[in-house]
C-alpha cells in the first residue's frame, strides 16, 4: 500500500479547485492524495480589510499548523497569499505554471474602467488596486469588498458597487470568466507578486514528497515570481504596502520586472515606477533582479511613501 499524502486547503471554490488541481498532478504520478478542508482566520474576518488585522499570513497559518502536527503533508496556496518570509522549518516546495495574471474589471452595468461614471463606486480591498485605480481615474469612490470570489460576486450583483476589480486567475478557474468586462494590461494595472501562481508549501526536510513536487514545478513561472517576491521582501514586504510587482519573460529569453508602489495612505500620489530586465537561469539571478528594483524604488523616494504603512 502506497503511503498516503494529505492536502491541507482552505475550503473557499478557489481553494478546492486549487488543491483539487494538484491532488490530480500527483495522482498522475501514482500517489494516493487526499483532502483536508480548514477554516482560516482570514476566512472568518471578513468585516475588516486584512491589511488592518495581521495581512496575508492569515490564510496560511491554520495550514502550517496542520503541517506541523502531521495531519497534513502539503498545502496548496494562492502564492500571492503566501509571506515573504515563510516561518522557520518550511519551505515553498514548488511553483505551478500561472494562470492569467491580469486583474480585471466586473461590472453589471459598464463595460470598461473609463465607461464608469464620474464619482462610481468600485470594490476593492487591496490598497494596491486602490492606488493605481485612483491614479487612473481619481475621482472613483473605492469602497473595500471582502470574502471569498462568490461572496464578492454576489455584494456586486446585490449593488453594493458599480463595479469590482478581481484577479482574472480565479474568475477563469472558477469559470466565472464570461463576467469579466475589462483585462487590465499588466503594465496598466500591475499585478500582485505571484498573482495567478500556486505555491506548495511543506515542511523542510520531507525528501521523497519534495522530489514529486519539484517534478511540478514549472521554472519561468517560478523565477519570474521569485524576482517579484523579491520586491516585496526587500521593502518590508507587508500588506498595507500598496506594492505592484509582475515579472515577463521577454521572446529573447530575458526576464523583465515592473514594479511599482503607491503611497499607503494618499492613493491619489503618483505610484513610483521602476522596470528592468536581464537574463537570469536561476533562482539567484532572478532575486537579484528584484532587490535592484527595490533599490531603485528607494531611490524613487520608497522610505518616504513608506513611513505611513
Ligand atoms: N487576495 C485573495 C486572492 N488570492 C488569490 C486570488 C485569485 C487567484 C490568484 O491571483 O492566484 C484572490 C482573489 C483576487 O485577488 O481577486
Amino acid at each position: 500500500m502506497n503511503q498516503e499524502f494529505v492536502i491541507a486547503t482552505r475550503e473557499s471554490r478557489l481553494a478546492l479547485w486549487q488543491a483539487e488541481h494538484v491532488q490530480a498532478l500527483l495522482q498522475t504520478r501514482g500517489l494516493d492524495v487526499r483532502l483536508l478542508g480548514m477554516t482560516t482566520r482570514g476566512d472568518q474576518i471578513l468585516d475588516r480589510t486584512l491589511s488592518k488585522v495581521g495581512g496575508k499570513g492569515l490564510f496560511v497559518k491554520e495550514l502550517e499548523t496542520a503541517l506541523e502536527d502531521g495531519r497534513a503533508q502539503l498545502a496548496v496556496h494562492s502564492l500571492k497569499d503566501v509571506p515573504m518570509e515563510l516561518p522557520a522549518g518550511f519551505v515553498l516546495a514548488a511553483v505551478l505554471e500561472r494562470e492569467d495574471p491580469r486583474d480585471a474589471l466586473v461590472s453589471p452595468n459598464y463595460e470598461s474602467l473609463a465607461a464608469l461614471p464620474l464619482g462610481a463606486c468600485v470594490g476593492t480591498s487591496s490598497l494596491r488596486r486602490v492606488t493605481q485605480l485612483k491614479n487612473m481615474r481619481p475621482d472613483l469612490r473605492i469602497e473595500p469588498v471582502r470574502g471569498n470570489l462568490d461572496t464578492r460576486l454576489r455584494k456586486l450583483d446585490d449593488g453594493q458597487y458599480d463595479a469590482i476589480v478581481l484577479a482574472a486567475a480565479g474568475l477563469k478557474r472558477l469559470r466565472l470568466d464570461g463576467r469579466i468586462r475589462q483585462y487590465f494590461g499588466v503594465d496598466e494595472m500591475i499585478p500582485c507578486t505571484g498573482q495567478g501562481a500556486l505555491g506548495i508549501e511543506i515542511r523542510a526536510g520531507q525528501a521523497p514528497l519534495a522530489e514529486h513536487l519539484a517534478a511540478l514545478a514549472h521554472r519561468p513561472t517560478w523565477l519570474a515570481a521569485a524576482a517579484e517576491r523579491a520586491v516585496s521582501r526587500e521593502l518590508g514586504g507587508s500588506c498595507s504596502m500598496p506594492l505592484a510587482a509582475h515579472a515577463v519573460w521577454e521572446a529573447d529569453g530575458r526576464l523583465r520586472l515592473s514594479a511599482a508602489l503607491g503611497h499607503p495612505t494618499q492613493p491619489e500620489r503618483a505610484l513610483l515606477r521602476t522596470e528592468a530586465t536581464v537574463a537570469a537561469t536561476d533562482l539567484a539571478q532572478a532575486e537579484a533582479l528584484g532587490v535592484a528594483a527595490a533599490s531603485a524604488l528607494r531611490e524613487h523616494g520608497a522610505a518616504e511613501y513608506l513611513k505611513d504603512a
